[in-house]
């Protein structure tokens, strides 16, 4: 198939000679004279494939500079070096600094042709593997019907087209991960990487070679930072509020100047980047005891974006759970089961402090201990203590047996004493009430008149 390929060299004869031999196999091909002209050309339409000569005569900057700008901008498309007879040592250094090979003129056609052909495979490869990334990060679907989560949904879709700088605000383990890559793949920026960095784990000298990635000198690996894994899609900064003051300061730094140097560089490398951070911690408090910058917070809160905990969204626990339990099933070869009306009734009481991360945990543990079990449903007494530890106690329902049974099954024996119990549990709060009970909030007011409550 016809791959565009630039070629970039001073030499016009040499220009020429590797366009028309790459040409005779069907590729389209450019060409570039300098460095600037190079990068110009690059900008303009990224090319599949690079020939890139060492040394460029009477240019700006040198091909192993070239070399360097192309691998923070466009790290994907592969680059062949062009080394001059005797310039071997250079081209080795030029492989440890991310070219994908090298040919040494002067040069045989087969050989020119067969790096071409073996150059463009492999990026092909690349490719498909980040787009079949792409799509299993995609069927990550966010589940839920409530009305949290369908909010949460409205407000996704109203921001993953701009490139505003998101904070998701949530509990652990209530999704925010998950929301941040669901903007990610609806964005303009789906095609391109989403990198994830815990900004709590990781410490102040750490963070920025996390960050920055390292300069080094020609033939030692360096180290390619987070920003620039980032470049042309998200950065998502897990933890922001547990982050020292110090790795604050810093990324307050990337932010207010848009450019930033490596670790041991001087050179100033700019990235296009969106960033997307997240916090379970109270930011308001942190920045009042002058724990969190408020400037930085400003910055990176442009849009706040709420995730509820699970316990405000209860009547999503059935359909989280099914889903949980097709899914282990289908990574752990164990039958999924059913469960009987009381466990699911206590699974969706339990108050969950450890959200949707904690369901999903007990929903595999609980398929593991009943494996052998030849039941059908899983019944309410073989849940671990840990759920039924969570259930909410109030003074008349000492033993949580009624808040633990829905509606449906509650009904002709305790219907009053139930809604009595539950809007007492949501704080006489209508609409929550009427959502965990699963019923809309005006057939709950007349159901609440008909009994005299
Ligand atoms: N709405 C949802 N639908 C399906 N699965 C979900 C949903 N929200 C979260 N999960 C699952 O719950 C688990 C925790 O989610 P995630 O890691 O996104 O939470 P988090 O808030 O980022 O956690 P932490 O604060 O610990 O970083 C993951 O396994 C995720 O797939």
């Amino acid at each position: 198939m016809a791959s565009d390929i630039l070629i970039v060299d001073d030499e016009a004869d040499i220009r020429d000679l590797v366009a028309g031999l790459l040409e005779d196999e069907g590729h389209e091909t450019r060409t570039a004279s300098n460095s600037d002209q190079a990068l110009q050309s690059i900008a303009d339409r990224v090319p599949r494939l690079i020939f890139l000569d060492i040394w460029l005569q009477g240019s700006r900057l040198d091909g192993l500079d070239v070399l360097d700008a192309i691998r923070v901008q466009h790290p994907e498309v592969p680059v062949v070096m062009i080394s001059g007879h005797g310039n071997i040592e250079t081209a080795v250094s030029a492989i440890r600094r991310g070219a994908y090979d090298y040919i040494e003129k002067p040069f045989k056609a087969d050989r020119l042709v067969h790096v071409a052909e073996r150059a463009l495979e492999i990026s092909k490869l690349k490719r498909e593997v980040s787009e079949l990334r792409r799509r299993s990060s995609d069927s990550a679907e966010l589940l839920g019907k409530s009305h949290p989560m369908n909010q949460l949904r409205a407000t996704i879709d109203r921001v993953a087209p701009t490139n505003s700088r998101v904070m998701i605000l949530g509990p652990s383990g209530s999704g925010k991960e998950m929301v941040a890559r669901a903007i990610h793949a609806t964005s303009t920026r789906a095609k391109g990487p989403f990198v994830a960095l815990n900004a709590a784990a990781i410490t102040p000298e750490r963070m920025e070679i996390e960050l920055f990635g390292t300069e080094t000198p020609p033939g030692v690996e360096r180290k390619v930072g987070a920003l620039e894994e980032a470049h042309g899609g998200i950065l998502y900064l897990d933890e922001v509020g547990d982050m020292p003051r110090e790795t604050q300061n810093k990324i307050l730094r990337v932010l207010t100047e848009q450019t930033f140097e490596r670790v041991g560089g001087a050179k100033k490398v700019k990235v296009d980047v969106r960033i997307i951070s997240s916090t379970a911690q109270n930011l308001e408090s942190l920045i009042a005891d002058g724990s969190f910058r408020e400037d930085l917070f400003h910055r990176l809160a442009v849009v706040p974006i709420p995730v509820p905990p699970l316990a405000d969204r209860r009547s999503d626990i059935p359909i989280l759970i099914d889903a949980f339990m097709r899914q282990i099933a289908d990574q752990t070869g164990i039958r999924a089961k059913s469960l009987s009306p009381e466990a699911l009734a206590v699974l969706q009481s339990s108050d969950w402090p450890g959200n949707i991360r904690q369901l999903r945990n007990n929903i595999e543990r609980l398929m593991i201990l009943s494996r052998q079990d030849d039941a059908e449903a899983i019944s309410a007494d073989m849940l671990p203590h840990e759920v039924s530890d969570m259930l909410p106690r109030t003074p008349s329902q000492s033993d949580g047996r009624i808040l633990a049974l829905p509606l449906r099954d509650a009904r002709e024996v305790f219907e009053k004493e139930y809604l009595v119990a539950q809007i007492n549990r949501f704080g006489g709060n209508i609409s929550r009430t009427a959502e965990f009970v699963g019923m809309e909030r005006s057939a709950l007011h007349r159901k609440l008149k008909s009994l005299g409550i």
